[in-house]
């Protein structure tokens, strides 16, 4: 069994404070990109992974195995699988990697294991494995809210172009949160006005509102990012954002083909490049 495993990046991302349990409560939209992951499942009689394309554990700190394992351990079976994961999500990057791992890993077990589980329950175990995980089993665009458990589906934009472009290192999203606590004034960009774009599937209206809290906050530990900002605006994107915790940046463009076209003029710079599109999976 095979399963695409999609990278995402938020539209828009608004902090509203902390949450008796240390995380933090949220509203965000997001959004499947086209750029994913391989997950291959076979038989086995253990619990088994092997990672393609990066340097990864394969053990319980790989968010696939941690998936596998806790789905294992939730209805009690006693089998096992060898997850074959081929990694293309930049690691650490904003794009939620891992968590697109881990929620592939769980539908396609859920088939592969003849679960029978619902998606209501295996979203209950997504939240246990990482925030993001909840929105990665449904995909397309969402308003998530409180911890990331609340996903409510949106309308699906048009299959913009996006270009990704990653400084090299990556980010910890603990430390970015914290880090937030201390800001004192922090935007708070207008996530009514991106719903009522997204909803009305007003391309312009999704450009000129795109906010991320926690912007300013990567960007102040990471001055690069600004510059990339301003490389993927001056190559004529139609609105730049960091995803996420960061650190990687996102253009969007009219179609792929605009994109590729603006990735091929700033080549060469110091981050690395992706080109994709948004992506809708099929209902
Ligand atoms: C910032 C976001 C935005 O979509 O994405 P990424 O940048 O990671 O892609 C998410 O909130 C990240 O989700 P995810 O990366 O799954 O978070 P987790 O593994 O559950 O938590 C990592 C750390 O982030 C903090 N955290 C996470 C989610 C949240 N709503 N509040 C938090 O304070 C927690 O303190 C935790 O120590
Ligand atoms: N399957 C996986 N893919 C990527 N990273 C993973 C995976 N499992 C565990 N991790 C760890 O999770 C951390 C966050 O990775 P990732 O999900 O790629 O980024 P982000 O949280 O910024 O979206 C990485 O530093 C990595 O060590």
């Amino acid at each position: 069994m095979l399963a695409g495993a999609y990278a995402k990046i938020n539209l828009v991302l608004d902090v509203l404070g902390t949450r008796p349990d240390g995380y933090h409560e949220l509203a965000t939209v997001m959004q499947t990109l086209e750029l994913h992951d391989s997950v291959e499942i076979k038989e086995a009689r253990e619990i088994e992974l092997v990672v393609e394309g990066a340097v990864l554990p394969t053990g319980p700190c790989n968010l696939a195995f941690r998936a596998a394992d806790v789905l294992r351990r939730r209805v009690g079976y006693t089998g096992g699988a060898r997850i074959k994961l081929v990694k293309r999500i930049p690691l650490a990057a904003g794009l939620a990697g891992g968590s697109a791992d881990a929620a592939a890993v769980l539908r396609g077990l859920n088939n592969f294991w003849g679960l029978g589980m619902q998606s209501g329950e295996l979203e209950e175990i997504g939240a246990a494995v990482g925030s993001d995980v909840p929105f990665c089993l449904r995909g397309g665009t969402a308003l998530v809210r409180g911890r990331g458990e609340r996903v409510e589906p949106l309308p699906g934009l048009p299959p913009l172009g996006v270009v990704l472009a990653k400084p090299p290192f990556g980010v910890s999203t603990a430390l970015v949160y914290n880090r937030y606590d201390d800001t004192k004034d922090p935007l708070h960009p207008d996530v009514q006005g991106m719903l009522q774009a997204v909803r009305s599937g007003d391309v312009n209206g999704v450009v000129t509102r795109l906010g991320n809290s926690l912007e300013a906050v990567t960007l102040a530990m990471h001055p690069e990012i600004g510059e990339i900002k301003s490389v993927l605006a001056a190559a004529g994107a139609l609105g730049v954002l960091m995803s996420g915790s960061g650190p990687t940046v996102f253009g969007l463009f009219e179609n792929l083909s605009t994109a590729r076209q603006a990735a091929d003029r700033i080549r060469g710079g110091n981050f690395g490049l992706w080109v994709t599109k948004l992506y809708t999976p099929p209902a």
